[in-house]
């Protein structure tokens, strides 16, 4: 095809019914020869844009008007099936014809009744401007006229009257047409009238180039991206031709589309609606004001208002109840007569001094004692756990450990009730404020290793910021979610204490089953699967990844109500120094490969979405009743084989007796885009639709459902 040119889209439906005038009277036979008995050949040239039905050549030389039907055949040559002939061997075109995919096709004719052959040699013409881009409706046509299968495969679209047909052979409708990068991808409308139109689609522009023909420069500003016919597409937080704007005040996200929540002068990052709190505030929104004795930025300062003054969470000033004053309320308010300033001012530097010699005294001790208890191990976690802690500030409130601190003498441990990859968890009795015993698990760790250590202050601090950011209707915390008790970080040995599940984690419960009658019992342990379904939900309101969902991490409490436990690898996803494997030594053993996300698996980052992969694992081992994960029958793969498994579009297959319903929630958790993946709400839905339908006690227990 002649270079394009370009054209409006109705001027070049125009040129191009002149064109197909013009050439129907150019189509022309330029020789007939050797009308003899033995090989004739023929040839003749026809315009690409020539309309299906309209002849090429006739085969036979017959006078106009002839009636006699001479049956022919095209044995071979016919590319495509482009031509076909009619019942007085005239060869007609069939299908569209594009002279950028084939110029010449050399047909050969079977004549009936005669031994002869007729070579027809057919040259296709060049259109200028043709196959024109643009639709039915005038528009121009871009990928989004087409069905995207998946990455550089797209189905015709479909059309209103007549069929489309893609160029290439077998490909129409139901197959899908491949494209590249910079190459087209065109369809044919084919009409019931038999005319065509045509439709087409390109493919990306090289970097920085815009417009049909990439003749435009881009210019996007601030990270937007091109795109060949929208222009610059802005990254979240920006917006304008050129993404050169930030988003107005108070919006946030793609398009400006975020409304921001933030409370109390909270700064609300345009990308993301994070806020960014100010002095004296914290939370999600900085909603909450700091907890009583800090103030400050991020809650960062400790007040040292004394004598039971009240300490203001902003600038930490000093409300004093009588008869104190003072800065720090520690002064006592007399008649300036009876204290003369002789008297008061040494006696107040006295008193300064000794304290300045207490407070001394006292950090030494304190510094002393930690440098007895402390192995170098745990300090490093600690120190770690600081840069966590930073990245948790709107969630995690400074002195977090202090508050949750609780007494051993307090505490009496029972027997082993189970054993993890970094913890023993034992039974134990916990003495509460109020003189009540409660039985808690305790979670201690397994060894003294850097490993254990950082799952062990991790899982305490993500429980610590999940209950203290709680929802209202939820003061004891979510329900789906394992409650934390407290934890013992004084004395050895160190120790979560949680809330005991009776029934113990999932896992095993599936492991017990009989499988008879799979479709129900799969049901009935959905009910489970929809508790999860309600925490992951929870995660992503305080934007927390858990980066290990997985069936041994889902326990059962005695009153049959499901908790996701073990967040040990989680962390905020928020933070930009997202927790990355320091090195294959220490962590890739210890990751669940086989329930992490494509995308995890790759960058070792956890997020919500990478949340939902883990789920539809989750679910998949509900339906195989426990058993491990595997892919083409391995069991045991390296990172990298599994990363080339997944991105080849494999995934695990269905469990024998697992409902299609069930298995499409599966697939839709398992979607390569993260972003295409079902939010938490849309996961508790499709789960309780299948739970209806195969579960036949759904109905009894929906009431109670919690
Ligand atoms: N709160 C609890 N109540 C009852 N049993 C529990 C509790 N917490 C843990 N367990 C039992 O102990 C086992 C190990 O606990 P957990 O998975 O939390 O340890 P971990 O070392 O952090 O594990 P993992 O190997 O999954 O990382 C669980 O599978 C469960 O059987």
């Amino acid at each position: 095809m002649g270079k394009p040119v370009k054209l409006g889209a109705c001027e070049a439906i125009f040129n191009m019914k002149t064109n197909t005038v013009l050439f129907v009277v150019t189509v022309r036979l330029l020789f007939l020869s050797n009308w003899t008995y033995g090989d004739v050949h023929l040839s003749a040239k026809i315009a690409e844009n020539a309309d299906i039905g309209q002849q090429v050549v006739h085969v036979l030389p017959t006078s106009p008007g002839a009636k006699e039907e001479v049956p022919c055949d095209i044995t071979d040559g016919n590319i495509h099936g482009r031509f076909s002939v009619t019942h007085v061997c005239v060869v007609v075109v069939a299908r569209p014809l594009d002279f950028s995919i084939y110029r010449r096709y050399n047909l050969t004719v079977n004549v009936p009744g005669t031994t002869e052959t007729r070579f027809v040699d057919i040259q296709v013409e060049d259109v200028d401007g043709y196959p024109p881009i643009y639709n039915d409706t005038c528009e121009i046509a871009s990928y989004a006229n087409f069905h995207k299968v998946k990455k550089d495969e797209f189905l015709c679209p479909s059309a209103k009257e007549g069929t489309w047909h893609s160029r290439r052979p077998n490909q129409d409708r139901k197959h899908p047409v491949r494209t590249q990068r910079y190459l087209h991808l065109s369809c044919y409308y084919r009409r019931q009238n038999g005319s065509s139109r045509a439709l087409r689609a390109t493919g990306n522009c090289p970097p920085g180039k815009r417009g049909e023909l990439c003749e435009e420069d881009c210019n996007c500003l601030n990270g937007a991206s091109c795109d060949r016919w929208a222009g610059c597409v802005c990254p979240p937080g920006w917006t304008g031709k050129l993404c050169e704007t930030k988003c107005p005040d108070g919006t946030y996200g793609r398009s400006c589309k975020g409304e921001c929540e933030c409370q109390n002068g909270a700064f609300c990052d345009p990308t993301d609606g994070q806020c960014n709190c100010t002095e004296g505030w914290y939370g999600i929104h900085c909603t909450r004001p700091c907890l009583s004795g800090r103030y400050g930025w991020r809650c960062r300062q400790a007040c040292d208002c004394k004598n039971n003054a009240t300490c203001h969470h902003v600038d930490g000033s000093c409300t004093c109840t009588p008869p104190w004053t003072g800065r720090q309320c520690d002064v006592i308010q007399t008649e300036p007569s009876l204290l003369p300033l002789q008297i008061s001012i040494p006696l107040s530097l006295t008193l300064l001094g000794v304290l300045a010699a207490l407070v001394a005294l006292y950090k030494w001790r304190a510094v002393t004692r930690m440098k007895q208890h402390e192995d170098q191990e745990e300090t490093q976690v600690l120190l770690e756990l600081k840069s966590m802690e930073e990245n948790l500030a709107q969630s995690l409130q400074p002195g977090w450990l202090k508050r949750w601190e609780r007494k051993a003498k307090d505490l009496t441990l029972g027997d082993l009730i189970g054993q993890g990859a970094f913890s023993f968890i034992r039974e134990g009795r916990l003495r509460t404020a109020n003189a009540d015993v409660t039985v808690v698990a305790v979670k201690s760790a397994r060894s003294k290793d850097r490993l254990c250590y950082r799952a062990f202050y991790r899982e305490a601090a993500m429980l610590v910021a999940l209950d203290e950011n709680c929802e209202e209707h939820n003061p004891d915390g979510h329900p789906n979610i394992i409650k934390l008790f407290g934890v013992i970080t004084r004395s050895r040995p160190r120790c979560i204490l949680l809330e005991y599940a009776a029934k113990g984690d999932l896992l095993q419960l599936l492991k017990q089953q009989t499988k008879n009658n799979v479709a129900c019992l799969v049901g009935s342990f959905l009910r489970y699967a929809v508790h999860i379904s309600r925490a992951l939900k929870e995660l992503r309101r305080l934007r927390i990844a858990h980066g290990d969902v997985a069936a041994r991490n889902v326990l059962i409490s005695g009153d049959d109500v499901t908790k996701l436990s073990d967040f040990g690898l989680a962390h905020d996803v928020y933070t930009t120094t997202t927790y990355i494997s320091s090195g294959k030594n220490d962590a890739e053993e210890l990751l669940p490969l086989k329930w992490m996300a494509l995308e995890s698996l790759e960058t070792r980052q956890f997020t919500c979405e990478s949340n939902t992969w883990s789920f539809g694992v989750l679910i998949w081992e509900i339906a195989a009743f426990g058993e491990e994960p595997g892919y083409q029958n391995e069991i045991r793969l390296s990172c990298p084989r599994l990363v080339g498994i997944l991105r080849q579009g494999y995934r695990l297959q269905k469990p024998p007796g697992c409902p299609d319903r069930l298995y499409d929630v599966m697939k839709s958790c398992w979607q390569e885009d993260p972003s295409a993946r079902p939010e938490p709400v849309e996961l508790e839905q499709k789960l309780t639709d299948c739970r209806e339908e195969i579960d036949p006690l759904f109905v009894v227990e929906k009431e109670s459902a919690v």
